[in-house]
């Protein structure tokens, strides 16, 4: 094992010599110990990286970071991405250093590198690495300053993370690239590449690498989550960053209009921010508002995917129960997280149980959340570099505070679905299952359930695809085959129609036509 008093290394070379030789050290020293066991594990974790990134769209030579034509393609790209990553040394801001749209790897390094060599977080990762027990030597504590010591220290970490890399962590980055794949390919966006790796290995390095920045009990490297608890920041991370599928357009039935609006005011802008400046500068508000059920969620999430954007998602009354007396303090971090994961998308569901109008007997502690969280939407909204996108979702737009109501630029109303998209709904959901529906039958369902919510008709769906398994004795349905199950019938619907109905009244759908023709960006006839 290498200690501190180790040959200092020339920074100055490019980031894929110094991880080589990395390994020449690390094989040196391994090499009395059982070098072929090494060769082959180097071998498979090698494998297993080159096609990770020939997944993210890399060319192969970005895999053979040797630079040498031995065809040992090994892990040393992965190594060098994921311990910097990991340490939080690289962050978004790396699209400002490439400013460039390539995949050069030779830029990557670069870049990478003159990020490790500026950045604060160089001592930080030097004092981190004090804890390692491979930098135990107490040069490393004592001379921090000492260019030599945190080199090598450096070195010290980047190889121990090297070694940590096992084949979950390959498999769990092969997953994330291979669901980014779309994102990475079409953009061919190292800032947006660098981003979805490193989102993903700073939530897995916490068990990993143990660094710096990632877990629990760390402190956090990046200047704009500085003074955050790190507990919070996983909590963040884990509970309000949604992971969930990509989202397409069609996923969402119906709501045209809603959809053209959020693509023209939201999606393109955060896609082209260089384009949309300025007087075409996009709202950073948007309020959606309109009965329960009928896809405020789903048009967030989409438009997260669609912007390519991180997805928080959190629910404002969850935010006031769930975390009391410290929502305040979670919302400041929540939009803390979301500026370090720009371009991103924070997602307010019942956002009127946050924001509603101001009453003398008003209770401290929501008036302080309140007031924190106006004060963020100010910030998302002022500093036209950050690229956040508040949506707030509501069922009750008369309840919210005037003054949060102005800050919502955009107020789209989003309805009951109309017939077509009723019967989408239906065709979407019953897609996954057997079913028997004449087209004639279909339209019935189309009719049957006009003044359903979209939820409603899901549910409706549900209480259907029950009726085969209801119609069987229970002995039948402990032994029988799953496709031997009849399929979905009309009188399954006819029966679902009895127990499944309309949850939102005329009345309802009065009251936000009338806030919308008064309120709302797109009015619309009664
Ligand atoms: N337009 C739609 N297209 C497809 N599915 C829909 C649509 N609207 C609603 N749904 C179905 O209803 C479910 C609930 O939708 P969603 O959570 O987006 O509604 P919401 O408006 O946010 O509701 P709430 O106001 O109660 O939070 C979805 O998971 C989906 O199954």
């Amino acid at each position: 094992m290498k200690t501190c008093e180790e040959t200092p290394t020339d920074w100055d070379q490019p980031a894929s010599s110094i991880l080589h030789s990395i390994r020449e050290d690390d094989s040196e020293s391994d090499d009395a110990e059982d070098t072929s066991t090494e060769d082959t594990d180097n071998e498979t974790k090698g494998s297993a990286i080159e096609s990770c990134f020939q997944k993210a769209g890399f060319s192969a030579n970005t895999i053979d970071s040797d630079r040498d034509d031995d065809g040992d393609s090994d892990d040393i790209p992965l190594a060098q991405l994921a311990s910097l990553c990991s340490e939080g040394v690289i962050d978004i801001n790396i699209d400002d250093n490439l400013q460039t749209e390539s995949c050069n790897p030779d830029e990557w390094e670069n870049a990478l590198l003159s990020e490790y060599k500026t950045s604060d977080s160089a001592a930080q990762l030097a004092d981190s690495s004090s804890d390692d027990k491979a930098c135990e030597s107490e040069s490393c504590d004592n001379d921090l300053n000492n260019k030599s010591v945190l080199d090598t220290c450096m070195l010290q970490r980047m190889r121990n993370f090297a070694n940590q890399i096992d084949s979950d962590y390959l498999a769990h980055v092969a997953e994330l690239i291979s669901m980014t794949e779309d994102k990475l390919i079409e953009s061919n966006n190292p800032g947006a590449c660098m981003n979805a790796v490193s989102k993903s290995i700073f939530n897995k390095g916490g068990s990993n690498s143990g660094g710096s920045g990632s877990g629990a009990g760390d402190e956090p490297v990046d200047e704009r989550l500085k003074g955050i608890e790190p507990k919070m920041i996983e909590l963040i991370m884990n509970e309000i960053m949604d992971h969930g599928p990509q989202m397409s357009w069609d996923d969402i039935a119906g709501l045209e209009f809603a959809k053209k609006t959020i693509k023209e005011i939201v999606v393109w802008p955060m896609l082209r921010p260089d384009i949309f400046t300025g007087l075409r500068g996009p709202p950073k508000g948007l309020l959606l508002f309109g009965p329960p059920g009928t896809g405020k969620t789903l048009i967030g999430k989409c438009i997260a995917s669609q912007s390519k954007s991180t997805f928080f998602s959190i629910s404002a009354s969850s935010l006031t129960s769930k975390w009391v007396g410290e929502a305040e303090k979670m919302v400041r971090a929540m939009f803390a997280v979301a500026r370090c994961y720009q371009p991103a998308v924070v997602f307010i569901d019942e956002i009127d149980s946050l924001l509603s109008q101001r009453t003398d007997g008003e209770h401290e502690a929501s008036r302080r959340i309140k007031t924190e969280f106006l004060v963020q939407l100010d910030g998302a909204a002022t500093v036209s570099d950050d690229r956040i996108l508040v949506i707030g979702a509501t069922n009750r737009p008369q309840e919210i505070d005037e003054a949060a109501r102005r800050r919502f630029v955009k107020r789209l109303y989003i309805p009951l679905p109309e017939g077509s998209a009723r019967r989408q709904i239906v065709v979407n959901l019953l897609s996954q299952q057997t079913y028997q529906l004449t087209e004639a039958q279909l339209s019935a369902i189309e009719q049957r359930s006009d003044g359903y919510s979209g939820a409603d008709v899901a549910n409706l769906c549900r209480e259907a695809a029950l009726g085969p398994i209801r119609s069987m004795a229970f002995g039948e349905i402990e032994n029988i085959c799953a496709d031997q199950v009849r399929p979905i019938l009309f009188e399954d619907f006819d029966a679902a129609f009895m127990q499944v109905r309309a949850s939102v009244s005329d009345k309802d759908l009065d009251l936000y036509i009338d806030w919308n023709n008064t309120y709302g960006s797109v009015p619309i006839r009664k």
